[in-house]
């Protein structure tokens, strides 16, 4: 007998204070978050960013009541999917799988097991997709994927991305719609999307297609909600020195106000439900920013969270990827879509190899220096040069 079950992905959350620190370190603990040439440093890299982020990081957790709402929006959008579904006729069951937190997509994988699913669609609740979300996500399942064999029976059919489903795109252009109509003087609005920004290598050095899928998708809302309105797509929660899609939400706001704009709708493209980014980074934070760049009225459309048309959307997704050819690993994962790292091939040159390998003598050497000044021996004593 067929059974056949949905495994919804998404990032997780902690849920409480002290699971700020450990998330965090999760989170940095995956290569496609932080991408070095050394995995040997990985770990050590990532308990110090967690141990330094860690404080700011809960003072903000604390500012909405704590912890993350994305476990328990995420497991009410998976109760409302199969109800969907059922209703639908395909009595399905639907699974959570986070990245970085509970429920682990391990624990989900062990439940699928037990239920003896045969039929699996994996779905993630990322509309877009990039190599650090959808792409880590799915790297992950296919590791667990080859390691089990009592899975090797389950046929299963991904959705890389959905930034271009019409009825997504219908359900959240119908939100700005009616956020627009609010405002005090509907033509005086300025409509702001918002996506969570990734790195600039990610896209020019690594060929990850986010920024081309929320342009697209902006694209699309704007044709659907067919208004003459101004609209500015930036990008937020920049983490570290490096270069971020540009222009950053924080600066592009003021530069919006500087125009003349008192009315801001901001809708947060990347994300289909609330979390830190919305309630904390938006509501809070550049919210402040923008009353104080003179805008007067601030309004951020809600997260899609269970809203009723985006439900049906997502069953929609789930229906069709029923009836077509199964989406595999070996079609999405990043290794086959994307650039990692440069050819181990070497060549003669200013090559890519040649630069890696320069490189990583300049990191060994620097961690001999470090050595030698800490420790008082090293690579120069065991040379007899000091
Ligand atoms: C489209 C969605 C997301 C992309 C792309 C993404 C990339 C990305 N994120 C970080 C670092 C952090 N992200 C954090 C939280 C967080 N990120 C997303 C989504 C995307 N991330 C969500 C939904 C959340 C919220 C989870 C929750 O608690 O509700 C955090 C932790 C919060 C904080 O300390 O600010 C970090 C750190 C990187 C480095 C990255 C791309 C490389
Ligand atoms: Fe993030």
């Amino acid at each position: 007998m067929s059974r056949a079950g949905i495994l919804l992905l998404n990032l997780g959350g902690p849920e409480r204070l002290r699971d700020v620190r450990p998330f965090l370190y999760n989170l940095f603990s995956d290569p496609e978050i932080i991408r070095l040439r050394f995995p040997v440093l990985q770990a050590p890299l990532a308990w110090l960013i967690s141990v330094l982020r860690s404080s700011k990081s809960e003072k903000n957790y604390q500012k909405i009541g704590g912890f993350s709402p994305l476990r328990e929006i995420t497991e009410s959008q998976a109760f409302a999917l199969q109800q969907a579904l059922c209703s639908a006729g395909y009595p399905i069951k639907t699974y959570v799988g986070m990245r970085y937190w509970h429920p682990f997509t391990e624990e989900a994988i062990e439940q699928i097991k037990r239920d003896r699913i045969t039929d699996l669609v994996i779905l993630p609740l990322y509309p877009q997709f990039s190599i650090s979300t959808s792409g880590s996500s799915f790297r992950q399942l296919e590791k667990i994927w080859m390691a089990d064999p009592g899975l090797q029976t389950i046929n299963y059919t991904i959705i890389p991305s959905w930034h271009d489903c019409k009825d997504y795109i219908r359900a959240i252009a119908d939100l700005i719609d009616g956020c627009i109509d609010q405002q005090p003087d509907a033509h005086q609005a300025h409509l702001f999307f918002s996506a969570h920004g990734v790195p600039v290598s990610y896209v020019e050095e690594a060929g990850d297609p986010y920024q081309d899928e929320v342009e697209k998708c902006v694209g699309l809302i704007m044709k659907a909600l067919n208004r003459d309105i101004p609209y500015t797509l930036a990008y937020q929660s920049r983490v570290g020195p490096i270069e971020w899609l540009k222009p950053y939400t924080d600066e592009a706001i003021v530069e919006v106000a500087q125009q003349g704009y008192k009315e801001l709708v901001v809708v947060p493209i990347s994300f289909v439900s609330d979390h830190i980014e919305t309630l904390e980074e938006i509501d809070i934070e550049y919210r402040e920013i923008a009353i104080n760049a003179g805008i007067e009225t601030f309004i951020r459309v809600p997260a899609l969270n269970t809203n009723p048309d985006f439900i049906q959307a997502l069953a929609k997704l789930v229906i069709q990827a029923l009836s077509e050819r199964p989406v595999l690993f070996s079609d999405v994962c990043p290794e086959n879509a994307v650039k990692l790292y440069p050819q181990e091939q070497w060549a003669w040159g200013i090559t890519p190899s040649a630069e890696v390998w320069n490189g990583r003598l300049a990191m060994f050497g620097m961690l001999g220096v470090l050595l030698e000044y800490f420790v008082g021996s090293g690579p120069l004593h065991l040379l007899g040069l000091m």
